[in-house]
Order: structure tokens, then sequence, then C-alpha cells
């Protein structure tokens, strides 16, 4: 996995999360803690966790690991910034639907009440648009959020489109809002930033806290995102079908596209899923349609051998073979062209220019693979990440998010979590695993 915002780039005070001020408040979870430090099993995080509240400076000191970055450790405080009893809470889901994002909100709920014993949370609907708009926020209770964890989608609703943080604040501020849990993309992340940053200029005491969400697995300093092994899940059945359609009728092509804007990771996991796919096509390796050793040529070679062929495309794919018409989505995020249905079409006229048989299959999962509920993984990560998520805001720490990175839960300043994204590495062991399970050449121009 190749992560544009570089680790080594990044210096340790980049690195530090920013606080609110100083801890005064006694844990509601001390005395769990405390038991737990007795545990030989739990030491070591702990001893992190703990120390990171006594030491100065901490996250630039408590990396001990040579690979890893300097992140704080995520987990809970011995000591506490926010009163229990007199802090609210509020959630937002912001930008597309991922697998697991009433997961966290329902995680964030139980853990602000069942542990801290903040039992005032409001959900804000629609996204950003909720702390803008004339909208009442829905207070979520044990009842409200019950049982929501088997459904896709967010029972908050979401949207795309840019918002101005002063009024978000003064919203908040209306509301008597201390904590901010922010569930979203890149996009959304870098409105959290500008949040925090108004309640700082304000005097506000408010912490905000992202939990990322991308179903494309593209965010830096996260071993992987919640939904995304649901999402590849649900896109390998798709495959499965294709490859049943294209296998059942002679000179088959199964051409399934899938999501995945800048990152083919569902595209590669999915295909190795299935291992029954030919050719996998994914933004980060450009490819050429024409010629002996571009694509179409290679695929009529392919099915040719084998009788049939599967394509797997993520639609980020092959931008370059269009002219960008500068069109953009709600949130200025640019609209991609359609390399599905080019690839379907221009497979259909190679076919027919070489006067070869075809019976093409195409299979879009699209928005089927974001919709559904997450699967047990997710469902754990989901929870985890709100339980972290939690203990960040309630010790007082803004302008961050929750990731796990290198297996550690982690504190990743808001900067550093969108000064890159998450790329398969033309030269890592997963594009090194999809080669040797495809077949494909290496270059196809
Ligand atoms: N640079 C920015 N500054 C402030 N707000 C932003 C910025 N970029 C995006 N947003 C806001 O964040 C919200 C979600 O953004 P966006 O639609 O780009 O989705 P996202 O969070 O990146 O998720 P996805 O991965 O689904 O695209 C929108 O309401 C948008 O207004
Ligand atoms: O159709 P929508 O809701 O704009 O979302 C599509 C985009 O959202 C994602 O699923 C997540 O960012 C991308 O893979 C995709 O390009």
């Amino acid at each position: 996995m190749v992560s544009t915002a570089d680790p080594l780039s990044i210096t340790p005070a980049a690195l530090r999360v920013r606080r609110l001020g100083e801890p005064g408040i006694v844990s509601p979870m001390a005395e769990l803690l405390q038991s737990r430090v007795s545990s030989p099993h739990y030491v070591h995080e702990l001893d992190r966790v703990l120390l990171d509240d006594t030491v100065d400076g901490a996250a630039a000191r408590l990396c001990d690991v040579a690979d890893l970055p300097s992140l704080e450790p995520g987990g809970p405080r011995e000591y506490i910034y926010f009163d229990p009893a007199a802090t609210r809470a509020a959630i937002v889901t912001c930008g597309g639907l991922c697998p697991g994002l009433n997961n966290v909100i329902r995680g964030l709920v139980l853990e602000l009440a069942d542990n801290y014993g903040v039992t005032e949370v409001l959900g804000f609907r629609d996204g950003f648009r909720g702390l803008v708009g004339d909208s009442e926020p829905v207070r979520l209770t044990h009842d409200l959020v019950a049982g929501i964890h088997n459904r896709g989608g967010t029972i908050l609703g979401t949207s795309r489109g840019n918002q101005d943080p002063s009024r978000m604040v003064t919203t908040l501020q209306h509301y008597g809002v201390s904590l901010l849990f922010v569930i979203g993309g890149d996009g959304t992340l870098r409105g959290a930033a500008k949040i925090a940053d108004e309640a700082v200029r304000r005097g506000m005491r408010l912490a905000v806290i992202g939990i990322p969400k991308t179903i494309d697995n593209d965010i830096p300093f996260i071993d992987q995102s919640f939904g995304f092994q649901t999402a590849f899940t649900r896109a390998t059945d798709s495959i499965k079908s294709a490859h049943t359609e294209a296998s059942s009728t002679p000179h088959g092509v199964g051409l399934v596209k899938v999501m995945g804007r800048h990152s083919g990771f569902i595209a590669c996991y999915a295909a190795l899923a299935s291992h029954d796919v030919d050719f996998v096509l994914v933004p980060e390796m450009p490819f050429s349609l024409a010629g002996e050793s571009g694509f179409l040529a290679k695929l009529r070679h392919r099915v040719r051998r084998q009788g049939h062929a599967v394509v797997v495309v993520a639609e980020g794919a092959g931008q370059d073979l269009f002219e960008y018409d500068g069109a953009v989505d709600a949130s200025g995020n640019a609209r991609l062209a359609d390399i599905g249905a080019l690839l379907r079409q221009r497979i259909i006229d190679d076919y027919a220019a070489t006067r070869e048989e075809l019976s093409l299959r195409y299979v879009d999962p699209g928005y089927a693979i974001r919709s559904v509920p997450a699967n047990a993984w997710d469902a754990v990560y989901c929870l985890r990440l709100a339980q972290a998520a939690v203990h960040a805001a309630m010790a007082g720490r803004t302008a961050m998010v929750v990731g796990r990175w290198h297996g550690r839960f982690v504190h990743i300043p808001i900067p550093v979590a969108t000064g890159g994204r998450n790329q398969v590495d033309p030269n890592g062991d997963l594009w090194m695993s999809v080669l040797e399970a495809t077949g494909q050449p290496e270059r196809l121009f």
C-alpha cells in the first residue's frame, strides 16, 4: 500500500494531536483502567496511554517502534477533560454511504452513555447540511439506536455540498454541543478541521473528532477503513456472477465495474477473493486500449486461449482515455467519465472489427456494494473506532481522527490524514499478487 503522505516527511510537531486543555477530572473508567493495568495483557498498551497523560509532548516520545510514525496511541485516559454531567455530544455523517455507518453511530451513543455517563447525544441530519439548515437534530437514545447496526446506510442521512463553517459552529453553540463526532471521507475531514478552527477562534470548548469513512480504503495512516471489507466481499459476488455468465457461453467476456475513484483496492481485493479474474484495471496503473500489447488485444488473446475472460475495472481507471469536461459534484469532486461504458463499447467494436464471436456481460454492482450492512469484521472495527473516538473526545483531543495503523488504534491529526492518499503500490506485494492471480501482463501498453 502506498501512502502519498510519507510518514518520514512528517515532523513530530505536525503529528502532535491538539488538546483543549489540561486533563482534570478522573475518568469514570479509571477503576477499570487501573484493574487492567495489573493484567499482563494490558500493561503494554495502557502504559503508553497512561504515560501519555503524564509526559509532556508524549506524542513525539511514544514512538519506540522504528517503522511507526509518532502517532499518539488511542484508548481511555485516566483523566478526562469534559465533565460528563455537563456535556452534550453530536454526531453527523457526510459523503457517500459506506457499510458500518450505523454501527459507528450506535457505538458512539452507547460508549458515551454507558461508560462515560454522557446521555445527551444529538444526531444532525443529512450531513453538514443539517448543521446549517432548519431541521431539528434528533436525540439519540438507547431506544433509537437499538438494532440500527444491522442496517445499511445511515439513520442520520448524508449529503455532499459545501457549508459555511461559521454557520455550523453557530448551530453547535446554539445547541450547547461540546463533542462533535464527524463520520466521513477526506472532504468531510477537511470540513471538520474548519469547524475545529472556527471553534478555537471563538474560544469555544469543542472537541471535533473524525471517524474516517471510505469504502475506497484511500485514507492514509489507516490499515484498512471500515466498510471496505464488507464492500469488496459484496463486489466478489458480482464477479462470481460475471464469471458464471462468461464461462457458460462461447467467447464469453464478463466485465465488472466497481467503485474506487483514485484507489483500486476494491478491484484488487475482490479480484483476489474470487480468483477467477483475468484483468484488473485500476486508477494507479494506466493502460492503453489499442496496439498489440494494449488491453483489447490481450483480452482477445485470453478469450481465444481460455474460452472466456473476466475483467474487473475500478471506476477511476483509464480516466486519461477521456477528455475531462470539468464537471464536478456538489462537493467539488471531479465527476468521473464512465470507464465501464467505454470499455463495454470498445470491446464490442474491437470484436466486430476482427469478426470474432463475442458474448459480453456487463455488471455494475455500484451502489449495491456500499449500501449493505457491515459484516462481522467491520462491525467489530466500527465499534472499536467509536470507543476510541469517545475516549479521545472525552480526554479533550480535537481536530483529529481515530484509526488503526500498524495494528494499533492511534490519534491522527486531521491535516496528516488528509495530506495524502493510500493507493495500490505498483511495486508492492498487493499488485504482485494481482499479477500472479490474473496472469495479466505487468503493462498493458
Ligand atoms: N475542503 C473542504 N472544506 C470544507 N468542507 C469540505 C471540503 N471538502 C468537502 N467538504 C464537505 O464535506 C462533506 C463531504 O465531502 P465529500 O462529498 O467530498 O465526501 P467525502 O467526505 O470525501 O466522502 P466520500 O469518500 O464519500 O467522497 C460535504 O458536505 C462537503 O461540503
Ligand atoms: O455517487 P456518489 O454518492 O457521489 O458517490 C460515488 C463515490 O463515492 C465513493 O463510493 C466513495 O468516495 C467513490 O468510490 C465513488 O466515486
